[in-house]
């Protein structure tokens, strides 16, 4: 009988089931939207047992469409949108209130609570990240704070809080409480040093430990689908990360300077760092990529919080395209911008910046400018953005970037993928399979497992990269750069 590896990748605007084989192949994909609600402005949240059913559905589908028997797949891999935080009774298995997403704002006054009381240095220090809402550590704290009862329900042992990928897990097993390396490090309660989660930031934040989950390997056993959950069988779930540490596993960025950009929603950029913490002076996090046995790889970070979705803008909120594939044209068909610079800061900077009340912007407007220099500016800010994390990266590093392997729904985009590889002056390879951060996740569970007998199997699969090559002038990169800088200098300053 075939066997297949299956790899649930729960991102935050869709779920995906993807079935591979053992030459990594896809045989089949199925996808599910998930609902996003605002409550406020600022904040993002979703419905936790909604999140669950699209894994459950997703999965059917992907079983379904190819006639794959449950008994066919030899493990579960899965990867996740990181940071977002859930809490559930362990009795019920019910969440106390909802997902509260990586990209919400709602604990904002507990970040700026935290940096007053002058806690910045110790906590990069300890888990390699910045005081803000992004992570999860403060996402905890607001629940506690704000349902009724629920830290002392915690303190009792009855609540668990984990990340998409423990709820996952938890709903999966039936009664497995447990993440892996790569998802407690966006915590910022997990000390990345000494590979604990750290008693005095759980004591700052008030979180009491009972309600974290137990973390392991990366690629190890998490434990066995119930019955129920799973069409009768009881299939290992062997592999398990965060969503951008899985794109880097899945681009075979196994060695130490490799670096893979992913360009979705927003844009990720990881370089391997080998098992060094390399400190950033330059706005990167330090995060772990992966534990594997006794080897842990770390890595250097820079988020981009607006990437593909200033494309989203273009189409929903401006609607000057009709599609996202339309800038692709729009920016050919000119020869460039006429000077018009688009800074996309709708929800603040990331790396290397971390301005979150910076706003949006554009320069450059003359009575001739039209939708075709705006879609060409807003695809070369999604690159300029990438740009500065990379000189970031370099900087921290010490080392010129000469590759970036690229992924994501934007990389489809040919004009993008040029773009990015004249004004970094790199080469930019963009794999076959896209869907390399689900691929990550079935390597996890398949090295576990036995599935593949180790890298070396794994990497006799790989693909061409297409690889962009770059054609502009030294010249003529200078001076775009000179605008983006000035640009984004002034978005930074208008504060009205
Ligand atoms: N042809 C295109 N050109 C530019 N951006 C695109 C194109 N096609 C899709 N995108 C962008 O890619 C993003 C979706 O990519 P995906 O990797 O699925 O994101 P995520 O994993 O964050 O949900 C969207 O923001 C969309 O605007
Ligand atoms: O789900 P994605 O692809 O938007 O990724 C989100 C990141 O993991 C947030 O840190």
């Amino acid at each position: 009988m075939k066997k297949y590896i299956l790899a649930i990748d729960q991102g935050t605007t869709s779920t995906r089931a993807i079935i591979f084989d053992k030459k990594s192949k896809i045989i089949s994909i199925a996808n599910k939207e998930i609902t996003q609600f605002y409550p406020k402005p600022g904040w993002v949240e979703q419905d936790a047992n909604e999140i669950w059913l699209s894994v459950i559905s997703t999965i059917t589908q992907a079983l379904v469409l190819k006639n794959i028997l449950p008994n066919q797949i030899d493990s579960i891999g899965i990867t996740n949108q990181r940071e977002t935080t859930v809490i559930w009774d362990k009795e019920s298995g019910e969440p106390i209130y909802n997902a509260v997403v990586w990209q919400s704002r709602q604990s904002q006054d507990i970040c700026d609570q935290l940096e007053k009381s002058g806690y910045e240095d110790k906590i990069r220090q300890k888990t390699g990240l910045l005081i803000d809402p992004y992570f999860s550590g403060t996402k905890i704290k607001w629940i506690l704070d704000h349902v009724k009862g629920s830290r002392e329900k915690a303190k009792q042992g009855k609540l668990a809080f984990g990340t998409i990928d423990s709820w996952l897990i938890y709903k999966l097993t039936g009664y497995v409480h447990k993440t892996d390396y790569s998802n407690a490090s966006r915590t910022l309660i997990y000390n990345i040093h000494n590979l604990k989660w750290d008693d005095e930031l759980l004591d700052i934040l008030d979180i009491p430990k009972s309600i974290l989950p137990e973390v392991v390997d990366s690629s190890g056993l998490f434990g066995y689908t119930t019955p129920r959950s799973f069409y009768g069988e009881k299939i290992k779930i062997t592999g398990v990360a965060g969503d951008q540490q899985a794109s880097l596993f899945g681009q075979l960025c196994s060695k130490e300077g490799m670096v893979n950009s992913t360009y979705g929603t927003g844009c990720f950029v990881l370089m391997n760092t080998g098992n060094q913490i390399v400190q950033s002076k330059n706005g990167m996090l330090s995060t772990i990529a992966w534990k594997i046995k006794d080897q842990i790889i770390y890595a250097l970070e820079g988020s981009v919080f607006v990437g593909g979705s200033s494309v989203q803008w273009l189409r929903d909120g401006l609607k000057i395209i009709a599609s996202a594939a339309e800038t692709e044209k729009l920016a050919e068909s000119i020869p460039s911008t006429d000077g018009v610079y688009v800074v996309p800061a709708f929800v603040g900077l990331g790396t290397p910046y971390w301005d979150s009340d910076a706003k949006g912007a554009i320069f450059g407007l003359t009575r001739g400018t039209d939708e075709r220099q705006l879609a060409r500016a807003t695809l070369e800010a999604i690159a300029y953005q990438v740009m500065d994390v990379l000189k970031a990266m370099e900087a921290d590093s010490k080392k010129p970037i000469p590759l970036i392997k690229a992924t994501g729904g934007a990389t489809i985009n040919q004009y993008l993928m040029q773009f990015q590889a004249d004004i970094m002056n790199i080469d930019v390879g963009r794999p076959e399979i896209m869907e390399t951060t689900a691929l990550g996740a079935a390597y996890l569970a398949g090295l576990e497992s036995g599935y593949w007998k180790n890298i070396d199997e794994i990497n006799q699969h790989k693909n061409d990269d297409d690889v962009f090559k770059p054609k502009m002038s030294e010249a003529k990169r200078k001076q775009l750069i000179k605008g983006w800088k000035m640009a984004v200098e002034a978005t930074r300053f208008f504060k009205p």
